[in-house]
């Protein structure tokens, strides 16, 4: 299991890191596990449709991250930054395609934090709200970094997909998919096994997920 708790001086702090995706399982339970493959799963769709992507596609990276204003968290060795431009391709060679799923939305649960793409003549800023995703190549082509969140905290699901499927997950929209409808969403009890946790976590750092409740019933 690879859940490692992570905080960035700069930028915010990640609370959860999974990869491959089981390993939140130990944060979130087995209905967060199947929450975020869900989501991603969804995410996935959106990746195929917008991108004309037909090739099989394998989930090779998601990380739930919580970012709050410098300061508030304690920095830890590990700390990585997202204040720092980058390449997702760079972090992980076989990444093919980006995905972030911001989960709350800039002025409610959190001031600054914006996502930039940057570039040599005009940045483009993305700004969070819940239920936006922004997808994108994971090349060279698209250097970004996220603004230093100024107030609150900031949560946002990322995750990373791969044409390489030694390099990936499979996700099984049989056991998943909601977008699809190819199988019904997850127990009443699992999602509000789910809620509980993730309130829990979110409670810690003073915010509230209730969007992401909109999200999974398929209202995001
Ligand atoms: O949180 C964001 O908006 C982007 C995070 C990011 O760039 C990454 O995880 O690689
Ligand atoms: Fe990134």
């Amino acid at each position: 299991m690879d859940v490692e708790d992570k905080a960035a001086a700069e930028s915010g702090e990640t609370v959860v890191v999974a990869l491959p995706i089981a390993g939140l399982r130990g944060t979130l339970g087995e209905a967060g596990v199947r929450l975020v493959a869900m989501l991603c799963w969804r995410v996935l769709c959106a990746v195929r449709r917008d991108f004309g992507e037909t090739r099989p596609l394998y989930l090779a990276g998601a990380m739930l991250t919580r970012t709050q204003p410098p300061g508030d968290s304690t920095p830890k060795p590990d700390a990585y930054s997202y204040g720092v431009a980058h390449v997702d391709r760079a972090n992980m060679s076989s990444y093919d395609y980006s995905a972030v799923l911001y989960l709350n939305t800039q002025g409610r649960g959190f001031a600054g934090g914006d996502f930039v793409f940057v570039d040599e003549h005009e940045d483009e800023v993305v700004e969070p709200r819940a239920g936006r995703c922004v997808l994108f190549t994971s090349g060279f082509e698209h250097l970004h970094r996220v603004a230093k969140v100024t107030r609150g905290s900031r949560f946002v699901l990322a995750s990373w997909y791969t044409l390489n499927p030694s390099a990936g997950e499979l996700l099984r929209p049989a056991e998943y998919a909601i977008g699809d409808h190819v199988a019904p969403p997850p127990s009443a009890e699992d999602e509000a096994a789910l809620r509980a946790r993730l309130d829990t976590l979110v409670a810690q750092a003073g915010g509230t997920l209730q969007d992401l409740e909109a999200l999974v019933s398929g209202h995001g």
